[in-house]
């Protein structure tokens, strides 16, 4: 059974504006997949409507079967067992995952103790590893509540939360676009090599082909709620057919070329 098998999907706002239409794509346990397109193009409304997470008034058609769980109309009793355990999600902004109020190692320890049934000083042990796992070893990021460390350690934080639940799919939705360079090219080693280690399906949402092509081989390119093309990076890069993948291309070479000059 494919881990994530997206049919026909489509998205309505109220009112009736199509926001995602007739969308399909499979993603089979331990592979990987890009979604690319500019701001607006429906890459979030996509990956909200996979884990059945859409906001009040949007309504999605189509199919979209999670670990053989329909989600599209699917009732949240089901849906729930599917949060964390089969599939999770980092965003772009780590804030909106992290709760301020809240010291980060007790952050992490809540779902640990939920997913893995751990108490005490098994507990304690699972926390310091997982934030070793996203080199945050540092026994001070434990004890600080979010605002105390910096956006690329929340981020961090973040994904070892994302993590804690032992999601057979990982999806990332511009995870490294609140970042600064540097920051942003650490997230993504880490992002790549613990869904290598781990053996995890990742669904790799951005407006950034160079990141997405540094994460995945296969990508979707989406435009105003449509794949417009689809490919591997090789084959896109080389032969964009649609114009606004032409355009995407030829803004990414020009940024490579403009770093090359300094
Ligand atoms: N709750 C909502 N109600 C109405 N329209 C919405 C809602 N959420 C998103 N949209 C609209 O859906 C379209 C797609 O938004 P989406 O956030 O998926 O784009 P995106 O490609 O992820 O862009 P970004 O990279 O800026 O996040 C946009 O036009 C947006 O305004």
């Amino acid at each position: 059974m494919t881990l994530l098998s997206v049919s026909s999907l489509g998205v309505t706002a109220p009112g009736g504006r199509a926001l995602v239409s007739d969308l399909s794509f499979d993603l089979a346990a331990g592979k990987r997949l890009g979604l690319i397109g500019e701001s607006g193009s429906g890459k979030s409304v996509t990956s909200l409507a996979v884990t059945g997470l859409l906001g009040a008034g949007l309504v999605a058609t189509g199919s979209v079967l999670l670990d053989g769980v329909q989600v599209v109309g699917g009732a949240e009793r089901r849906l729930v067992p599917l949060r964390g355990r089969v599939a999770s999600v980092v965003f772009q902004e780590p804030l909106t995952a992290l709760d301020p109020l809240m010291r980060i190692g007790k952050q992490l320890a809540e779902p640990l103790a939920r997913h893995r049934a751990l108490r005490g000083a098994a507990l304690r042990v699972a926390v310091s590893e997982a934030l070793a796992e996203v080199s945050l070893d540092d026994a001070r990021i434990a004890r600080a509540y979010p605002h105390e460390i910096s956006g690329g350690q929340r981020q961090r934080a973040a994904i070892a939360i994302a993590l804690s639940s032992r999601p057979q799919l990982l999806i990332a939705d511009e995870p490294t676009t609140a970042l600064d360079v540097t920051v942003q090219a650490q997230i993504v080693s880490l992002l790549d090599n613990l869904v290598e280690a781990r053996g995890m399906a990742l669904l790799f949402i951005s407006h950034d082909l160079a990141v997405v092509s540094a994460m995945t081989n296969d990508l979707i390119v989406m435009s105003a709620g449509v794949a417009v093309e689809r490919g591997t990076v090789a084959e896109v890069l080389s032969a964009p057919k649609d114009p606004y993948t032409a355009q995407l291309v030829r803004s990414a070479r020009d940024l490579d070329a403009m770093l090359g000059e300094r």
